[in-house]
């Protein structure tokens, strides 16, 4: 058996001011690096340890990464960062307000840009500022694997090869990983663990900075997965995240 851990990064400041973040590269509140902190606490209580970190490019996921890694006196630890690990792209709807966006947009249609497995919110347009094609982090990237908008389904399929080239042979391998990612980027990781159907996947949210931990059988399908944590929070946290999206 093994035991993996998936983490949402802690609250960002664009989490704070409930704005669509996607690619944009903002940095952690005091609260979220409180709850890496916490998290790295958590894991450390359940026994939890590991040989090899895996995350984004974005500056949120990183540095959850580290304020958990630090709380284990695990700052040595190996730790491959993947652009396909980066939250799903939020074409451009990146950086307006979500509630806001509700409001002008109507509920249900933000609902089908947050959470519709294959509608993509509008793009951004390739001569945008926004767009990432410039950002050196993406410089190894075909212009065409650059995106300007994506889906749910469009996240699938990158977080999938991620795991199958990278994450799976290191599991297999016997390293123990914690995965510090993006709400959406999960969701696809998750979708496909669990096998959850397009039409399930709507109603999964994560909360930011809970490790989740998944345990897997040999064939790295899972046998059971829970929070740490407290558990009523949890909840609440993920029926927050679900309203995040509603006009006020
Ligand atoms: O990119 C974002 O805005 C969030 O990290 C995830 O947002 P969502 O829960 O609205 O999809």
């Amino acid at each position: 058996m093994y035991k993996i851990v998936l983490m949402r990064h802690g609250e960002s400041t664009w989490n704070l001011a409930n704005r669509f973040t996607g690619w944009v590269d903002v940095d952690l509140t005091e609260k979220g690096v409180a709850e890496a902190v916490e998290a790295g606490k958590l894991l450390k209580e359940a026994g939890l340890t590991f040989d090899l970190a895996f995350t984004s490019v974005l500056k949120r996921a990183i540095r959850t990464l580290w304020g958990t890694l630090d709380e284990m006196d695990l700052m040595w630890l190996p730790v491959q960062h993947d652009w396909r690990l980066n939250e799903r792209h939020y074409g451009a709807l990146q950086g307006l307000n979500k509630a806001e966006t509700a409001a002008q947009y109507g509920d249900e249609q933000v609902m089908v840009w947050r959470r519709s497995y294959d509608t993509p919110p509008p793009e951004l347009d390739a001569a945008d500022p926004r767009a990432s094609y410039d950002d050196p982090r993406y410089a190894a990237l075909g212009r065409n694997q650059v995106p300007l908008t994506e889906c749910l389904k469009d996240t699938v399929a990158r977080v999938i090869p991620a795991w199958d080239d990278t994450i799976a042979p290191a599991i297999r391998s016997g390293k123990r990983i914690i995965i510090s990612a993006h709400g959406n980027s999960l969701r696809a990781l998750i979708k496909m663990l669990d096998g959850i159907s397009d039409a399930d996947i709507v109603g999964l949210n994560i909360p930011n900075g809970q490790p989740l931990v998944y345990e897997l059988d040999a064939d790295l399908k899972p046998i059971k997965s829970y929070y740490l944590g407290d558990q009523a929070a949890i909840a609440a946290a993920m029926h927050a995240v679900a309203n995040q999206g509603k006009a006020k």
